[in-house]
């Protein structure tokens, strides 16, 4: 299947989507409220699950969307505020929408996992993108286990012209590339196949507890990796990876979180991008990950990418660090 209409629906609300956030980032700062969880959600995050769902509805009703966000929290009176400017937000992209609308579009993304379906991630990296660094607009299109399609959309990746600002798209069969975010040329992406391990870079979170940092050093030594972690926020490490910056990323689960379990639209896009571009993802035991059981990766313990070539020698060392 070449996924034509699918490209050109997601790389257009992504970028849409991404414009709002540049635009509440540079009104509003990194303004953000909490959810149950404690964790932090912003009126971008809310704003951008609302146009991509829009997009999903408009041009594909039939397939159900799985989306990090959800509006019931926006109906606590002390949240009418936020309420307000995150409708404010998204009818500057659509001037047609209406508050019920935009409630809607947000909860479009409660899905449930079918034999196709898209999943999403308004803002990957929120606090990332409260601190102003990196952060991503994450879609993908899974058929049957598999994820078919990804785009990503990374507003603050430097680009080798001192600009930032760059979309990531990979389609199964067709390979993975870089675009300009205003938009131009797409450029082809592939890892890069060094496998001197002295020469490579692992790259991790900057949240130091979404990945357990003893484990992961263990595994260094046992590598020979001599140059320090590369930090990043969000799905653009599976980016810098693809376009050949760092060659491994592991998601180590701190003994704290035993049983939590990734959340598909933390990966899904991020996946394809880096198969696309020549490497390979698995969890920690070397298994694919099955993004057709639900919103989490309930089948997979913690995730491991890399560009292919390092990839079982770096299992074995997980292995041995267990
Ligand atoms: N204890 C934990 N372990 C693993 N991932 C976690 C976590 N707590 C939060 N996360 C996830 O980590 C994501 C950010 O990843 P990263 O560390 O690569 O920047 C968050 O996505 P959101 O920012 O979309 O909420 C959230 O889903
Ligand atoms: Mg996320
Ligand atoms: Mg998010
Ligand atoms: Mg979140």
């Amino acid at each position: 299947m070449s996924y034509q209409q699918e490209k050109e629906l997601a790389l257009r609300i992504v970028a849409e989507a991404a414009k709002l956030c540049q635009r509440v980032q540079k009104t509003e700062g990194g303004k953000a409220v909490k959810k149950a969880d404690t964790s932090p959600v912003t009126v971008a995050d809310f704003g951008a699950q609302a146009i991509l769902c829009q997009g999903l509805i408009k041009e594909f009703p039939d397939d159900p969307v799985i989306g990090e966000e959800d509006a019931t929290l926006l109906q606590k009176p002390q949240l009418e505020g936020v309420r307000q400017q995150i409708i404010e937000q998204v009818q500057q992209s659509i001037p047609s929408a209406t508050s019920d609308n935009v409630i809607d579009w947000i909860n479009w993304g409660n899905g449930k996992v079918a034999p196709r379906y898209w999943t999403l991630d308004p803002i990957d990296g929120t606090k990332g993108f409260i601190r102003g660094d990196q952060y991503a607009v994450a879609l993908a299109l899974v058929e049957a286990g598999e994820v078919k399609l990804g785009v990503l959309a990374c507003p603050a990746f430097p680009r080798e012209n001192g600009n930032k600002g760059v979309i990531f798209l990979a389609i199964r069969g067709q390979g993975a590339v870089e675009i300009p975010l205003e938009g131009g040329t797409a450029t082809p992406i592939k890892v890069d196949s060094s496998s001197n391990f002295e020469q490579l870079y692992r790259i991790e979170s900057v949240e130091s507890v979404h990945s357990d940092r003893k484990v992961q050093t263990a595994i260094d030594q046992r590598l020979g990796l001599t140059y320090a972690a590369k930090q990043m926020d969000s799905l653009a490490k599976y980016g810098a990876i693809a376009r050949g910056d760092a060659h491994l990323y592991t998601r180590v689960p701190l003994p704290q979180f035993k049983g939590k379990k990734e959340n598909i639209w933390d990966h899904a896009a991020g996946v394809i991008l880096v198969e696309e571009a020549g490497g390979k993802v698995t969890d920690l035991d070397g298994k694919p990950l099955d993004f057709s059981v639900g919103a989490k990766l309930s089948n997979n313990h913690g995730v491991l990418a890399t560009n292919g070539v390092i990839h079982s020698q770096v299992l074995t060392a997980i292995q041995q660090e267990k």
